[in-house]
């Protein structure tokens, strides 16, 4: 082999020419009822991929396999490590799947209550992740929740307030602060705006979209709304009954769509 081959085949074998995630035909089925169905793709780092589609399309389906809620019934998927290694996530014991749960990822739920603790202060939400991870010092961790409040405009004023005196919005935006705190890196969002009202979706798809880019993260997101796809993702997967019927980068998708499916999506939001 020569020197420039050997420095490719090194290349490729070098973490970063390996997708953070990857999903081989992954299919899920609920008895005789199919969740999703051979869903294969890849993100790469500082990628936000948005999986969109109508309801009962597989959307939540495939977001719960991939984030190890629901184990698929066939079809594989991996994760790079963070020594760089591809592991199948299936694969994992539970300690090694808790610790990635705990560290090396974030999921925003479309319900703050489920991503919430509601009867501890503002403050204790986010300042539990960073004690998961091993920090300690009381002014520290206090200082911290108060910088990632104020990163989601929560004032220094409610950090021990509980997330149930707080607004839909501002829940929303505490869930955000606890999983963004310990710097993961692949956040998953279920319908992070469903259930706000416009004025209040639009801030905070601003502040999610600036959040991302700042720190750089990989994001699946789920959504019906091609309004935040189009806002927040790169890429994008369009389902329909479980299966993927279009993926392509967001602009081209939703400029020119191929998939009958998708351009039926894309002209309904447009007559809006
Ligand atoms: N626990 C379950 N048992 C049986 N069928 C299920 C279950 N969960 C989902 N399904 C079915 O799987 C298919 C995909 O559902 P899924 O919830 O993944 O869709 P979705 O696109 O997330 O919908 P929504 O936007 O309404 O949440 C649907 O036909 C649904 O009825």
């Amino acid at each position: 082999m020569n020197a420039a081959a050997a420095q490719i085949e090194n290349l490729d074998r070098s973490s970063e020419a390996l997708p953070l995630l990857s999903v081989r035909s992954v299919s899920k089925a609920y008895g005789a009822r199919i969740g999703c169905t051979e869903v294969n793709f890849d993100i790469w780092p500082g990628e936000v991929l948005a999986i969109v589609g109508e309801s009962g399309s597989g959307k939540t389906t495939l977001l719960n396999c991939i984030s190890t809620r629901l184990e698929p019934t066939s079809g594989t998927i991996a994760y790079r490590m963070r020594d760089g290694e591809m592991r199948d996530l299936y694969q994992l014991g539970e300690a090694e799947r808790r610790f990635l749960l705990r560290t090396d990822w974030g999921f925003v739920h479309q319900n703050p209550a489920d991503g919430l603790r509601m009867t501890v202060s503002a403050g204790a939400n986010v300042g539990e992740r960073l004690m998961a991870v091993g920090h300690r010092h009381y002014g520290e961790l206090r200082a911290t929740a108060t910088d990632w409040l104020g990163r989601v405009e929560i004032g220094a004023d409610r950090i021990d307030d509980q997330p149930r005196a707080f607004s839909g919005g501002m829940r929303q935006r505490l869930q955000i602060a606890r999983n963004l705190v310990t710097a993961p890196r692949l956040v998953f969002m279920d319908e992070p705006t469903g259930g706000l009202d416009v004025s209040v979706q639009a801030r905070l798809l601003d502040l999610v979209r600036g959040l991302v880019n700042e720190l750089g993260l990989s994001v699946i997101i789920v959504t019906h709304d091609l309004a935040v796809a189009r806002l927040l993702s790169h890429r994008m997967l369009v389902m329909k009954d479980g299966r993927v019927v279009e993926h392509g980068l967001t602009d081209r998708l939703l400029d020119d769509p191929q998939a009958p499916y998708t351009q039926l999506l894309v002209s309904s939001i447009l007559q809006v």
